[in-house]
């Protein structure tokens, strides 16, 4: 983030943008979308976030060109986030944090995105093998689209969302870090209000926040400065068909994640 500045490229395939990308919707389509996203984004973006869902759709096929964009991406020193939102009872807890955070494990990324509506405590084995690991987690807070709050705005004293982002400081107050524990959390930058509303201080959080919403979801790089004041230089921004739809040419796609990034470094100062 230092390096690049805050966007992180969303490697989403759908089949509306495969084929706008003039490739059909089949694992060899795949395949032709996701490597040039990712030679773009090397050298020019914090990170990746693939999209899991939109490989597990062409089967175990799809899952090896996923292999491939991960094993490619550590290649080129550039962090990933596995979008895959996992969240179970613990004893299964423990199988897909080895999937997505075991050592020598081909899916393996840098972080993972977890869903925490099974109780916090459920994600256990996720948040110390990242920890054991130095890896990270994103833990679902305040997610990004609308029906979101109809879950995390519940509750009183204090709301579900607020009750995550305290277990994930928390979490990460076990242990000392040099700048950000692992245990991170998911913020949508079309949250507006909420966390003000909700009571909720990201200032004081002491791990990243991936902040989906930019882009096609409709929040600006305004939008992001305002929800995220106090805590912007550790906001993760991520943006999948806002960047994508300037694809396929990697030279268009570079130069984008670039124009956000400088959008963003702008509106963050
Ligand atoms: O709260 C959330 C959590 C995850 N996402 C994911 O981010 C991308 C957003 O795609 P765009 O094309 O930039 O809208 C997508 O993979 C979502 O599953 C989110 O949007 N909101």
């Amino acid at each position: 983030m230092r390096r690049h500045g805050p966007l992180c490229v969303g490697i989403d395939p759908h089949p509306g943008l495969l084929d706008a990308w003039g490739l059909a919707d089949d694992v060899e389509g795949l395949r032709s979308f996701a490597l040039p996203v990712l030679d773009a984004a090397a050298g020019s973006a914090a990170a990746i976030k693939p999209q899991v869902a939109l490989f597990e759709r062409h089967g175990s096929r799809g899952l090896a060109v996923l292999e491939e964009v991960l094993a490619g991406a550590r290649e080129r020193d550039l962090p990933v986030v596995a979008d895959a939102k996992r969240g179970d009872i613990g004893s299964t807890m423990a199988a897909y944090a080895d999937a997505w955070l075991g050592e020598g494990s081909a899916l393996a990324a840098d972080a993972v995105t977890l869903s925490p509506y099974l109780g916090f405590e459920s994600l256990r084995p996720a948040l110390d093998l990242a920890a054991e690991t130095g890896r990270g987690t994103f833990v679902l807070a305040l997610t990004s689209n609308p029906e979101g709050a109809s879950v995390q705005h519940q509750g009183a004293p204090e709301s579900v969302a607020a009750g995550i982002v305290a277990a994930a400081r928390a979490e990460n107050a076990r242990r000392a870090w040099e700048y950000a524990g692992p245990c991170g959390l998911v913020v949508g930058a079309t949250v507006g209000p909420a966390l003000e509303e909700l009571g909720i201080d990201l200032a004081a959080f002491n791990g990243l926040i991936l902040a989906p919403g930019y882009g096609a979801q409709g929040a600006s790089e305004a939008d992001l400065a305002r929800v995220f004041r106090g805590a912007t230089e550790r906001v993760l921004v991520t943006s999948s068909r806002g960047v994508l739809r300037h694809g396929p040419g990697p030279a268009a796609l570079e130069a984008e994640i670039r124009r956000c990034n400088d959008a963003l470094g702008e509106s963050f100062s």
